[in-house]
Formats: structure tokens, sequence, C-alpha cells
């Protein structure tokens, strides 16, 4: 047998420069490069292979192991899982840091590989800087926390358990049903050490992302279900996206005249003025999405994991004859709602499905309903971007802060509303530009509102809904698509949260523009607690009041717009509606990363549209309304479906 002496490490490395994905019969190379922070966990094992001969891998030096962790999983998103990163961390801090991303792909189903260093497998230096230490359980290390998480986890304690431990992450990375995080922790003495490594480990090795097709009988029992439909509606999950169905999703809809609403990861697999696009569903779905899915007697969900958000926690769906078809590559997701269970591909089953139905003669029985909602949700849309201050201002968001609007008007210097913000950035961002997003109200507002022109410009993380990934994953969308313009769409929360790879994209000449909506607050959770009966409590951002003791003294200041020309980006402060459209003007012909600090009016967000959300309000309470909001949510619950 032919070998090659490498350590560890090095192998890693020449192992992920070798493997390739093949999907409907196009190659192409599966991991792109990998994000570093180096610490004495990694550097002088894994950075040392890198530094020595990283490949064709490209190596970026990430800020946060979080942040950066979150642009590996914005640029696997954008690329539909079919090409990743992986990111590697020191032991300890770094590698804790790096579990919050761990967990968003994973909730997300988006592949990203992590490369933890983990303490020492031999112990003899123990405890090691950084080293936690549990009394009861000495294999225990920091990197356990990842298991919870992961998709696949595995430490390599000795250099030859690397083989089948890094074929077997390869599996779970390229398969659509189980991808998520894998997490391979390091030990920093293993990565070192020193194996004659079989050649043939190293051989380039094709990973077939299959299309699973689906049984006749899987098939049969969708037909029996859907022919004695009338309004079915279909649910276009990220499934669509990720199987690159589209095409497909027109087609059926097309011929069997059904509507589709939109989850959050399929937005954008169809442009928003299709016929049959009825736009978001679910508690953040709009009018004509959600009036439809209520009386639906079939609903058709591909590709989606049906979230609470999505099923308005299963309150959306009220016809009482409603039947459920899924189809989904992973078998969990399909049992979801008691379906009907197509466990496939989601183009292969479009086709196949469409062939039979037609062979039926099966046709929906919808006259005006789909237009009327639709027309209905645009006259709603257009009130929507037009939403301006005036002397008798009604927030979309009324009955919480209406007193405080005139103090948020002077301390904002706007009297922006974030609705019309919001359409104007529809009008004048570029047909091609990639919207990304996360938390926050702006995932809630852009799944109602935003109208994607060209395929696959949204992408919005709402499976973990991670503040935080919004900047982050911006450049990881841009490394994805050089050529679009990339707007991180995120709030003043979230912005402070995290935006570490800002710093990345300038570094790396990568542009990204950051839309940056300041309404001085965590506006969505002081609606939710608002709107709840709760008073405004820890949510807006003001100062400690001596007087009170309390955080309800004046609100604190940020000129984001200073923050970020401090690393080197063009930035502009943006007041009014003519500064908006300039920024936006200049800010395209700029090279490098951009951040526009957009003043906007708390409470001017959407509001929801014939939906729910289920939440644990307080059962006992001082307040009485607080109380009187728990009463209504049960009284919403029995509306819902009981699993
Ligand atoms: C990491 C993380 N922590 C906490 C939350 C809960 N959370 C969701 S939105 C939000 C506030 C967001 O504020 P901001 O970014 O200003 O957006 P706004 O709602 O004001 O538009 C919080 C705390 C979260 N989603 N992610
Ligand atoms: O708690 C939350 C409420 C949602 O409105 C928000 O978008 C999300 O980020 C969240 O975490
Ligand atoms: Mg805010």
């Amino acid at each position: 047998m032919e070998t090659i002496r490498l350590t560890m490490a090095q192998a890693l490395v020449k192992f992920l420069d070798n493997q390739y994905v093949e999907f409907d019969g196009k190659e192409q190379k599966f991991v792109k490069g990998i994000f570093t922070i180096f610490g004495h966990g990694n550097v002088v094992g894994l950075g040392q292979a890198l530094e020595q001969d990283s490949g064709g891998l490209i190596v970026h030096q990430g800020r946060n192991e979080q942040g950066m962790a979150h642009a590996a999983i914005g640029y696997a998103k954008q690329k539909h899982r079919k090409q990743i990163y992986a990111c590697t961390s020191s032991v300890g801090p770094g590698a804790a840091n790096m579990v919050t991303a761990a967990a968003t792909a994973t909730a997300n189903r988006i592949p990203v590989l992590l490369l933890p260093g983990d303490t020492f497998a031999t112990r003899q230096p123990d405890p090691v800087l950084q080293q936690v230490e549990q009394f009861n359980d000495l294999t225990l290390t920091t990197n356990d926390a990842y298991r919870a998480v992961s998709k696949y986890w595995d430490r390599i304690s000795r250099p030859e358990q690397l083989m089948f431990s890094m074929i077997n992450a390869m599996r779970v990375l390229t398969d659509p049903a189980e991808t998520g995080a894998v997490t391979i922790a390091l030990p920093q003495d293993v990565q070192g050490e020193v194996y004659d490594y079989p050649v043939s480990f190293f051989k380039k090795r094709v990973h077939r992302i299959e299309r699973r097709v689906p049984t006749r009988a899987m098939i049969d029992d969708a037909v029996n279900v859907m022919k004695g439909k009338k309004k079915p509606f279909i649910v276009c999950g990220g499934g669509v996206r990720y199987s690159e169905a589209a095409e497909a999703l027109k087609s059926f809809a097309e011929k069997f005249n059904i509507p589709f609403g939109e989850t959050q990861a399929g937005k954008s697999a169809v442009v928003w003025d299709h016929e049959l696009n009825m736009g978001g569903i679910g508690t953040t779905g709009n009018l004509a999405s959600n009036i439809l899915a209520k009386d639906a007697d079939v609903v058709i969900g591909i590709g989606t994991r049906y979230t609470d958000f999505t099923t308005a926690s299963k309150w959306l769906f009220q016809n009482p004859e409603v039947d459920f078809v899924n189809i989904n590559v992973a078998s969990f997701d399909a049992y979801k709602l008691d379906a009907v269970k197509v466990v496939a591909d989601a183009k292969a089953t479009l086709e196949a499905l469409e062939s039979r139905l037609e062979a039926e003669g099966y046709k929906s029985a919808y006259n005006n309903e789909i237009a009327d909602a639709k027309d209905k949700w645009k006259a709603e849309l257009n009130r929507l971007f037009n939403i301006k201050y005036n002397n008798d201002f009604v927030p979309e968001v009324a009955g919480h802060l209406d007193d405080k609007m005139e103090e948020y008007k002077e301390m904002l210097g706007s009297s922006l509303t974030q609705t019309r913000v919001i359409g104007m950035l529809d009008e004048l961002l570029d047909d091609s530009a990639v919207v990304v997003g996360a938390s926050g109200s702006l995932p809630g507002d852009l799944q109602r509102v935003w109208c994607p022109k060209e395929p696959n410009t949204y992408h919005m993380e709402y499976g973990y809904s991670c503040m935080g990934y919004e900047v982050n994953a911006a450049l990881g969308v841009k490394l994805a698509e050089p050529k679009r313009e990339v707007y991180a769409m995120v709030g003043d929360g979230s912005y402070m949260m995290l935006h570490s790879e800002l710093v990345t994209s300038i570094q790396e000449r990568a542009k990204i523009n950051i839309i940056l909506l300041d309404n001085m607050e965590f506006g969505c959770i002081n609606n939710l607690q608002m709107g709840h009966g709760m008073g405004s409590f820890g949510t807006e951002m003001r100062h400690r009041n001596p007087k009170t003791g309390l955080l309800d003294d004046n609100l604190v200041k940020i000129d984001f717009a200073m923050n970020a020309a401090a690393y080197g980006c063009k930035t502009y402060s943006v007041r009014t509606e003519e500064e908006l459209a300039a920024a936006i003007a200049d800010a395209k012909k700029q090279e490098v990363s951009t951040l526009i600090d957009i003043k906007v009016l708390p409470k001017t967000m959407t509001n929801g549209y014939e939906s729910w959300w289920r939440v644990g309000n307080a059962e006992v309470a001082e307040k009485e309304s607080v109380v009187n909001a728990t009463k209504e949510l049960k009284a919403e619950l029995d509306k819902a479906r009981r699993y």
C-alpha cells in the first residue's frame, strides 16, 4: 500500500482540497476555503498545515468565530448547499464562540464544517490554558457543547481516526436530508502528530447529490388525496430553492391553477409578480397568502420545515377538511402535521405528480379568489410603501408608544417610517441585488412586502433568527455572488450584537452594503411584550434614570455611520427620503463596503395579517392587560391544530 507521511492537520487539508460534488451531472469543488482564527489550539497544527500547503483552498482571517461561521453559512446557503467553507477556531472560548453558529446552520439545514481545536489527547500538560476541567468527567471539553447542535460530531484522538471520520463528515454535509453543522474537534497535540496515510485517502472524491425519486406508491397516495380537493395551496419552502425546483413548481402550479405562498427560506424561488405567487405565508405572512391558506382544503408543503412562523403555530389552516401532502427529502419533515408523505426530491416529485394529476384531469376549483386576494394585497402594499409621518399620525403598531413618537422623532432627527423606507429600497435597489436578513422586525416586514424581481435575491436566515447573522452572512453571500450588490438588512440591536466580519469585508475588498434601520429599540420584542399586555420593559434603548433607578430616562443616541466609518466603510446618515435616495445611488458607485444609517420611527414596521403566534404569556399577573392577553391567546389556541 502506498502511503504518505503527514501530520493529521496536513492530511485534513489535503483531504478537504480533494472533495467534489456532482448535481444534475455538473461537478464542482465542494470546499471553497477555510475561515480561521488562530490561537494556541490550532495555529501550530492546522495553521502550520495551511501555511505549508493550502492547495486550492482559500484561507480567510476571521474577526469573531461566530461571525466568520455566519459568513460560511451565508456562503453555503446562497450556493444552495453545493459548496461550503470550513471554519477553524482555537480551544476554549474560540471554540465556544462557534457553537451558536453551529446551531444556526443546523436549524437552517445548511452545511458548514467546524474544526475547533481541542485540549490535549495525551492530557500531559493538563489543565491547558482555557480548559474548563469538569471534575466528574475528564473527557468533557468545551467542544462537547457542539453535540446538541451538530448533525455529526467527532473528536480525532488519534491521527488515523481522521480517515473514516472525514468520509462520514462528507456523507452528512452532502446529503440534503442530513445536512447541517458538522463538528470535528481537533485536539491540539493530535493535529501535529504524524501518520503514514494511505494515498487512496486523498484521491479525488465526487459526492453525488442525488435526487431521491418518489416511489409509485408515494405518488399514488398524493394523487388520492389531491384529486377530490378543490382549493389546494402550495407552501414553497427552502427545499424548492435547494433542489432548484422553481421551474417545476411554476409548471405544476400553472397547470392545475394552484396558488403558492413562500416561507422565508423559499422566498424568491419564483419572482414576486408571478400570478400564482401569493408571497409570504404564516405569522409574518401577507394578506393574500394567509387569506387563501385559511380556506385551503389541501396544503402541499414542498421542502418546508413547517415552523411555527410558517403555520402560525398550527392555527393558519382553518378549513376543517384540510389535508396535508408533504414533499420533503427529510422524512422527519415529511411526517409533520400527520401528512401524506412523499419522501423525495422536490423537482423529481413535482414532475412525477404533475404527469399523474394531468392524467387524472385534475384542476383546482378556484374562480377569482386568487386574483382577488393578490389585488387586495397589492393595494395594501401600496399603502404600506407610502406611509408618511404627519400631525395625526397613527403608527402601524398603534397603542403602544403613541405618546412617545414626538420624543423619538426629535432624538432620531427623523420622521421616516420603516415601511416607506423599505418601499423606497424596493424601488431603488438593482433587481439583481441580494438582500440578507435574519432577526428583528425586518424579517417579518421583508417576508411580507419585499418583491423579488429576480430569483434567489432574498436570503433570510429564519430557522434560528440569530441576531448578528445579517452583516456577517452578507460577506459570505458576496463571496458566493461577487458580481451582485449585497445588502445586509439589519436593526440597530442586531448590528450591535455582532458585525465583526464587516472588517473582513474591507480586508478582502469584498464590498457589502449595510442598510441599518435604527429605531432605538429592540422593536419587535417591544411590540411583542406590549401586544401581550406588558408595559415597555427593557426593550427601548434608554439611559438609566437616577430618579427611578430604571432604564426609563432619555433615549441612547448612537452614530452608526461614524462607527462603520472607523473601519474604513463609506457611510451615510439618512433622515429624509432625499438623503436615502442619494445614499443608495452613491453607495452603488463605491468599491468599499458601505453602511447607511437610517433613522426610522419605532412602531412603523408592518403589523400582522390574518395570523397568530403562540407565546407563553403569564396566567396570573398584577396587570389585568396581561391576564386578558392570556385569555385571548387561549381563545386562539382553541382554533389551532393540536399537533
Ligand atoms: C442572538 C439572539 N439573541 C436574542 C434574540 C431575540 N431577539 C429577537 S429580535 C431582538 C431585537 C432586535 O432588535 P433590532 O435589531 O433593533 O430590530 P428591530 O426589531 O428593532 O427592528 C431580540 C433581542 C435573537 N433573535 N437572537
Ligand atoms: O424572538 C423573536 C421574535 C421575532 O419577531 C424576531 O424576528 C426574531 O428575531 C426573534 O428572535
Ligand atoms: Mg431596533
